[in-house]
């Protein structure tokens, strides 16, 4: 969620001409990198000097003084063994690719009752906003795969309300970064937005401790074990230092409440928000361009029964489409890192001595690393295409190797995204089976306007609304 939220801070900048931009936000400066060969020499040539996020990521801390190392989440944790145990843990729960089919039971409940919503709202054809629809689907499912089956629909929703409030606050919380006249004159926003924290524990604290006191090792059965289990297994270093663990140090300790709460709602953060962005920009480009929505219904009609994992795996078309989205839509904007000293600031191309950029961030700019011209043809035109056998995009995965970067919508180098095999799966399944029941078309009199908006995540400015057709049975 850190991640997700440092990016609504700092909306797209003006500037798009040059490759590096430096701007001033009042406290330290940003260097902004557009760039794609740029952003490769710091991430991969230069991973150690970048694989740490600034610390005050948020427009305000949200946990201050020295308690805020102590509720670090894998966002936020220093790269170190603290970070590897994390990051293993986060793996093993749910986004190694071998655990992505035990999902199938949770995630084809939530496109069955995605579909029958949509039926139900569409009758024989209507015209349909489609965000909240979809997120109301997605949300759930995230929410099972984190805390279990067994997390009631009252909590859910207790929790996708209390995530929602927090976007909103977030970018909300401009107003008030950086200044304590600021601060002063927006209390209120401010003390809600603090008030956050709170909230999330009583919300999670309780399914913590029911979850602490329950034989939870038995019954996974094979199938999916929720996130919170491996939480409250995983030991972690006493002491986050290399060297010290290295020597023999090797103490270690279960994570505190804290630490517990704000991994959660990482999770939380991290999932729904970014599938249901990708989802909507896929939607949207397939209401206008129905020979695209055409060639993944082959690919999907050719599938007997349920959409599984290891269906959707095996379609190259609706990978191509997932890629293209996310490469020209990338749900969350920026991929942050610290620039710790001047020497850091030169490696992404930037020394001058009339801005002083140590304590610098570095903002990767998502999007524009995805259109650049160098890379792509055409590279504002939707043409999923370019990712199929023989295109230029071919060989072009979800995290570049280290070779070379076209595109990186979930970041890139150490830090980048673990969630994008999870993440796209839940794209691909759910367009399958909305594409599988569905035609969907720009509503009329209307076009379908791709202008975004960088908030919290990257959405469409004006929400998707498309005419849905519920197709005639098939066979
Ligand atoms: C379409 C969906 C998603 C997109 C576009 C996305 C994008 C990103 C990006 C751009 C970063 C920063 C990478 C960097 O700094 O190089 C990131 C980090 C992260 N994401 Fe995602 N993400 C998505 C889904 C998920 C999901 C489903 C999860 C977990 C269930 C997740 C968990 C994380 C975590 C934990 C980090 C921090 C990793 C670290 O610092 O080691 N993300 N994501």
């Amino acid at each position: 969620i850190t991640v997700v939220a440092a990016a609504a801070a700092f909306q797209r900048r003006a500037c798009v001409a040059s490759a590096v931009h430096v701007q001033h936000d009042g406290q330290q400066p940003i260097i902004e990198i557009r760039d794609p060969t740029i952003a490769r020499r710091a991430l991969m040539d230069h991973a150690e000097a970048f694989s740490n996020r600034p610390l005050n990521i948020f427009p305000v801390a949200l946990v201050s003084g020295p308690l805020r190392r102590h509720s670090d989440n894998l966002t936020s944790v220093p790269y170190g063994p603290r970070w590897r145990a994390l990051r293993c843990t986060l793996n093993a729960a749910v986004l190694h690719p071998s655990r992505l089919g035990h999902m199938d039971p949770l995630r084809l409940e939530a496109m069955d009752t995605l579909v029958a919503d949509l039926r139900a709202r569409c009758g024989g054809g209507s015209e349909l906003v489609v965000r909240d629809i979809l997120n109301a689907a997605v949300f759930p499912l995230v929410a099972r795969t984190c805390f279990g089956s067994g997390v009631d629909d009252g909590h859910v929703l207790a929790m996708r309300d209390l995530l929602r409030a927090f976007v909103l606050a977030v970018d909300g919380a401009k107003d008030f970064a950086g200044s304590k006249m600021a601060k002063l004159l927006h209390w209120r926003r401010w003390r809600r937005f603090l008030a956050f924290r709170g909230r999330q524990a009583e919300l999670f604290l309780p399914l913590i401790n029911a979850r602490r006191n329950s034989d939870r090792h038995l019954g996974h059965g094979g199938g999916l074990t929720p996130y919170l289990d491996l939480l409250l297994d995983v030991r972690v270093p006493v002491d986050d230092d290399d060297d010290h663990t290295a020597g023999g140090n090797k103490a270690l300790r279960p994570l505190t409440d804290d630490e517990l709460v704000s991994l959660l709602s990482e999770f939380l953060g991290a999932g729904p928000g970014t599938v249901v962005s990708s989802m909507e920009w896929t939607l949207a480009h397939l209401v206008l361009q129905p020979d695209v929505q055409n060639n993944i219904r082959r690919e999907v009609d050719a599938v007997e029964g349920a959409l599984s994992e290891a269906h959707v795996r095996q379609m190259p078309y609706m990978r191509a489409v997932v890629l293209e989205s996310l490469r020209l839509h990338p749900p969350i904007p920026f991929a942050l890192r610290d620039v710790a000293d001047q020497g850091n600031a030169a490696v992404v191309g930037y020394a001058a001595a009339n801005v002083p950029t140590e304590g610098a961030r570095a903002h990767f700019n998502l999007g524009e690393i995805g259109r650049d011209k160098n890379a792509w043809t055409d590279p504002d035109a939707f043409r999923p295409e370019r990712f199929l056998a023989g295109g230029e995009g071919e060989g072009v995965g979800l995290v570049p190797g280290p070779k070379e970067i076209k595109m990186m919508p979930f970041g890139a180098g150490r830090r980048a995204c673990p969630g994008g095999g999870l993440a796209t799966m839940h794209v691909k399944s759910f367009v399958a089976a909305l594409v599988r029941e569905f035609e969907w078309a720009p509503p009329s009199g209307a076009d379908v306007d791709l202008a975004e908006l960088d908030g919290f995540f990257k959405v469409m400015k004006n929400p998707l609304r498309a005419h849905v057709t519920l197709r005639p049975q098939r066979g």
